[in-house]
């Protein structure tokens, strides 16, 4: 049951408690629902044991697999018929539950003689099953030996699937219905044992584990890791408020926001049975960030206190575990280690699942999609070893240390039906707001003046500010305030820009190599291009194979060496267990990964120009439904072999540039694509034509790069079906919609965005829950403008605030409706 999270429900003076237990009901169901299998098998121990329920109720009440909210309400109907005594006891037996771990063991003692040993056992049940916690193990060794329990039966208890006290109540539950002198032995057997303590996680190990973990959860979290290496700053110090919002389709029409600390009280909006939180949200929006101010909340005792034991893991990390591991050995030697009593603390975890939490950051960085098949593969024992995936799926679908609560953060593209329908909650990152990314700029620059001129530098320019309500992008502002503030020309308009801009801040930084001048512009590229070259077919090999960390031999293999590690854009990845040799690296971000795979496949000298069409590639996937024909392949994929097939005969180097293409996850490809487009832009021409000896080779590659993204769009709007009969062509635009029109303003080009609006012949465009911010509505008023034709902009459950309204005035001519 959680820890106080809701108020005990308490009983009324002055009404009769079956009144007062009507007008408690949805309380009731909440906090009984919302809380723990555990919590609620206590209060039936205590119904049971106080002949508030029969053997009958109890047994239809905890039948298997429903969920716990209905279960609850079930409950209350059952008490409700059995007048205002059940009732009291069951308010009293609601109030014991909530005291959970912490209270002493229940008053009263058993007859270990009794004349009628069943009747004993279910009167003193609350008890002995806090006496037989933890000892079922021995009980039924010593039932077995004397026959009073057969091997069959004792597997049945031992299923790993069930907790301590679930085992010892199905002990119980057996001896109630065998006539066999098993009640007589466990009332002498369970007087034998000792008293537990008042409270399990005053165990000596217990505790010191608990204190083990809460100082390298706080170690691990304190800083941000700010990228460069070249400051790290307090989490404490800039960490602003983002906006988090429960899907709409929890409250209706509206989605509400939260704050942090509601992330798990806000209520089951999904499956009110199932463990995991999932939180959602483009890249760079900042999930690392909140989980890491969630843990660091938590280690410092400030908030999250319900949970006495907090495991963060990184889905990078776990993705680069080898061989089969058990929940334990995950939880103790990729997180923690228990330096006293590993069985005791690992047995109290067990115990109490819904005092722990376990973190999962980028589940898109996780090789292996979550569909039904893969889910299927069961695994409930948390000390068998397992597969990886076979472990985070059965973690996050319950049948691991069920009851325990997991957070997992994710990219939506990455997110799956099946994935859906294991979820308690879904909430979506949203970001800074606009007051927040004021917040943020203060926090950063508290030296007089710099960060009035820089929320100044952002109101006066909208499409920068668009960009800063995605944390990563209002970092960057930050890092290259300077070069912002000085800048006399425009500041940066499109995502690219912004790259490009923090990418020659970064060189200057690493003090330019002796023929580089002194300030940016295209000799300041040519002079580092080799080593920009390294680091982008390291990018680009990575997203190939969904590797985000480098070891020393990857590096080598990419040609990588320490002159191009010390530039920067490479650090040490974090990881929560330090690592024998020296320590792998990782991008700044994905994003930078993503950048620096296309600056590659600009530049790079083995990239030929019709491979650029993976990127784009608009081919829908053989066999595929009607909502994947409508997607453009960017953002589904066929299964891996339809392509290869398609593609046969092809000259294709193994393992080489098309083929790290064809394997990228489709949300980093659309990444690499949006950043490949800008590159190729008319503005960028000068700079890359600089550092690139042949400019035809440029011009082929960015021709190329036109033809294919001109293609996809032409299919996504060949895709969409005739109107109705007298009703205006409507069509629901698909994130993969935005993707192209995103490559398309990074590209800007004005004959193509035109082209495009001509093809997109509708009276309704429907862009409902599609993550658009204000960087998409530039994007959308960077096509839309062109239409011929009026059209209906639909916008409802975004993010698209003040700045985004102004990034659409371009459009809003032909915007019939908004
Ligand atoms: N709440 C915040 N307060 C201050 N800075 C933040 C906040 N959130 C994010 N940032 C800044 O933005 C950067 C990117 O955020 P973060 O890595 O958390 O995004 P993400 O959503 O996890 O991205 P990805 O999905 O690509 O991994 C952080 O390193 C930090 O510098």
């Amino acid at each position: 049951m959680q820890e106080c999270t809701q108020e005990c429900p308490q009983e009324c003076p002055q009404e009769c408690p079956q009144e007062a237990f009507r007008a408690q009901r949805s309380r009731l169901v909440g906090l009984l629902g919302a809380g723990s299998q555990e919590g609620f098998e206590q209060v039936l121990d205590r119904l049971l044991a106080h002949d508030v329920l029969s053997w009958e109720d109890y047994e239809g009440l905890r039948g298997p697999g429903q969920p716990l909210s209905h279960a609850a309400r079930r409950l209350l109907d059952t008490v409700g018929s059995k007048g205002a005594w059940g009732c009291e006891q069951l308010l009293a037996a609601v109030r014991e539950a909530q005291a959970d771990g912490r209270a002493p063991e229940p008053r009263g003692r058993w007859d270990p003689r009794a004349p009628q040993p069943a009747r004993e056992l279910r009167c003193h049940r609350p008890a002995l099953v806090r006496r037989l916690h933890g000892h079922v193990e021995g009980a039924l060794d010593l039932a077995q030996a004397r026959g009073l329990v057969s091997p069959y039966e004792c597997d049945e208890i031992r299923l790993p699937i069930f907790t301590a006290a679930q085992r010892a109540r199905r002990l119980l539950d057996l001896a109630a219905v065998k006539a066999n002198g098993l009640a007589a032995f466990l009332l002498q057997h369970a007087e034998a044992l000792p008293a537990p303590l008042a409270l399990s996680v005053e165990d000596a190990a217990c505790q010191k584990f608990t204190a083990k973990l809460r100082s390298t959860v706080s170690a691990q979290a304190r800083f941000l890791s700010s990228y460069d290496g070249a400051e790290s700053l307090c989490l404490e110090d800039v960490y602003t408020e983002t906006a988090l919002e429960l899907g709409a389709e929890a409250g209706g029409p509206g989605a509400a926001t939260l704050g942090l600390e509601a992330l798990f009280s806000a209520g089951a909006s999904r499956n009110a049975d199932a463990d995991t939180v999932l939180v959602v949200g483009e890249a760079g929006s900042g999930k690392t960030t909140l989980l890491q101010r969630l843990h660091l909340l938590w280690a410092s005792g400030r908030a999250f206190r319900e949970f006495l034991l907090v495991f963060p893991f990184s889905c990078r990390q776990l993705q680069r575990l080898a061989g089969p591991l058990s929940v334990r050995a995950l939880l103790f030697e990729h997180c923690c280690w228990p330096d006293l009593g590993r069985q005791a603390v690992f047995q109290f975890l067990l115990a109490h699942p819904h005092r722990v939490l376990l973190t999962f950051d980028g589940f898109d960085e996780f090789p292996h999609r979550f569909t039904d098949e893969a889910a299927a593969e069961r695994h409930c024992s948390p000390t068998d070893p397992t597969s990886v995936q076979s472990l985070l799926f059965n973690l996050l679908q319950g049948n691991l240390l069920k009851d325990a609560r997991k957070l997992l953060t994710s990219r939506p593209d990455a997110v799956s039906a099946a994935l859906r329908r294991h979820l308690r909650a879904e909430l979506l990152l949203r970001g800074f707001s606009e007051d927040g990314i004021e917040r943020y700029l203060r926090k950063r620059h508290r030296e007089p003046g710099v960060a009035d001129r820089l929320v100044r530098l952002l109101r006066a320019a909208s499409a920068l500010h668009g960009l800063c309500h995605r944390p990563v992008f209002a970092w960057m502002v930050s890092k290259c305030h300077r070069e912002l503030l000085l800048q006399a020309g425009g500041s940066p308009r499109t995502t690219t820009d912004m790259y490009l801009l923090i990418l020659q801040h970064f060189l200057l930084r690493a003090g330019p190599p002796d023929a580089a001048p002194h300030g940016p512009g295209p000799g300041l590229l040519r002079a580092r291009l080799p080593a920009l070259l390294h680091l982008g077919r390291l990018a680009l090999r990575g997203l190939g194979a969904s590797c985000y960390v480098f070891s020393a031999a990857q590096l080598q293999a990419a040609g990588v060496d320490g002159a191009d590690v010390s530039l920067g854009f490479l650090v040490p990845a974090k990881s929560s267990v330090a690592p024998a040799g020296p320590p792998p690296l990782e991008f700044l971000h994905i994003t930078f990964q993503c950048f620096f795979a296309a600056f590659y496949l600009v530049l790079g000298a083995d990239v030929r120009p019709s491979w650029l069409r993976h990127l784009f590639n608009g081919r829908p996937p053989t066999g595929s439904s009607l909502l994947a024909r409508l997607l453009p392949a960017l953002c589904v994929r066929g299964p891996p072999g339809e392509e290869e097939e398609e593609e046969e005969g092809e000259e294709e180097e193994e393992g080489g540039v098309e083929a790290w293409l064809r394997r990228a996850e489709p949300h980093n490809l659309q990444m690499t694509a949006a950043f490949l487009a800008g590159l190729l832009s008319g503005e960028h021409r000068g700079l890359l034509a600089a550092c690139q000896a042949s400019q035809k080779a440029l011009l082929r590659r960015r021709a190329c790069a036109r033809r294919c993204l001109a293609r996809s769009l032409r299919r996504h709007f060949c895709a969409i079906p005739p109107a109705l009969p007298g009703e205006a062509k409507s069509v629901h635009a698909l994130p993969g919609f935005l993707w192209l029109v995103r490559s398309l303003h990074e590209l800007r080009e004005e004959r193509l965005a035109r082209r495009a609006a001509r093809g997109l012949d509708v009276g309704h465009l429907k862009l409902t829950f599609c993550g658009v911010g204000p960087a998409e509505c530039a994007a959308l008023a960077f096509v839309l403008r062109h239409l011929r034709r009026p059209v209906a902009l639909q916008l409802d459950h975004n993010a698209v605030g003040d700045v985004g309204v102004e990034q659409l005035l371009p459009c809003l001519a032909v915007c019939k409706a908004l």
